[in-house]
């Protein structure tokens, strides 16, 4: 019997692995189908439109919202982000698995307007370890680092508001558990 169709939510602090997990996971599973979101933040190096993002300017993010166009949005350490609703739709309407990779704000949302939705909550293995990675990555300014472990101290105490958490210790390991978690019935 085919498997049902799921909308996967993938939250967690900014830092903590989100898209590692998810690039590694649609590398060995393409047919996972993820959502890609308009954002107003500048890309980074390497970034494209249309692949990890939509870069839009405010005026067209305004547009979006206004157009009813998004399935959820939130501002984010100042840059505003959010879930095309048609692509989203289409793809669950014609019986096809959905994954969005989006904060807690979004996350709520998505729950309030889909409550069957499976919500993930992917966690650190520790504090220290989470801003290690932020860190690491060196993509953002001290100040905007900042931002981001502001939130994630919120993020992180809003665990419980969701239905699994998968610690992510090792991407491999904790890929495979997402992709179970898309399948189970
Ligand atoms: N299991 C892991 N062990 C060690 N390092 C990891 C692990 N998972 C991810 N990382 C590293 O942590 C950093 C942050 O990962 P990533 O950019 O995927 O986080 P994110 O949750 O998508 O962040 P954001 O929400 O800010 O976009 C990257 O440098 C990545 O290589
Ligand atoms: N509510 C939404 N959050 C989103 C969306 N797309 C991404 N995100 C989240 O934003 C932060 C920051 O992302 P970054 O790429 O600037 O590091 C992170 O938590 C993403 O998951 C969205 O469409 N809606």
């Amino acid at each position: 019997m085919a498997h049902r169709p799921r909308l996967t939510v993938l939250s967690g602090p900014s830092g903590v692995g989100k898209s590692t997990v998810v690039a590694h996971l649609r590398k060995e599973h393409p047919e996972v189908w993820l959502s890609v979101s308009a954002t107003t933040r500048a890309p980074r190096p390497g970034e494209k439109h249309g692949v990890q993002y939509f870069f839009v300017d405010d005026e067209e993010f305004d547009k979006l919202v206004a157009n009813g166009e998004l399935l959820e949005w939130a501002e984010f350490a100042g840059n505003r982000y959010g879930t095309p609703r048609r692509a989203v739709l289409d793809r669950l309407e014609a019986g096809e698995s959905v994954l969005l990779e989006i904060d807690l704000q979004g996350a709520r949302l998505v729950r309030a307007s889909m409550p069957e939705a499976r919500l993930v909550f992917l966690a650190p293995p520790s504090w220290e370890e989470l801003v290690r990675r932020l860190t690491g990555r060196g993509t953002e300014a001290p100040e905007v680092i900042e931002r981001r472990l502001a939130a994630a101290r919120t993020e992180l105490a809003a665990e419980s508001e969701f239905d699994t958490t998968l610690v992510n210790t090792s991407v491999q390991d904790v890929s495979a558990e997402l992709l179970a978690l898309m399948n189970d019935e």
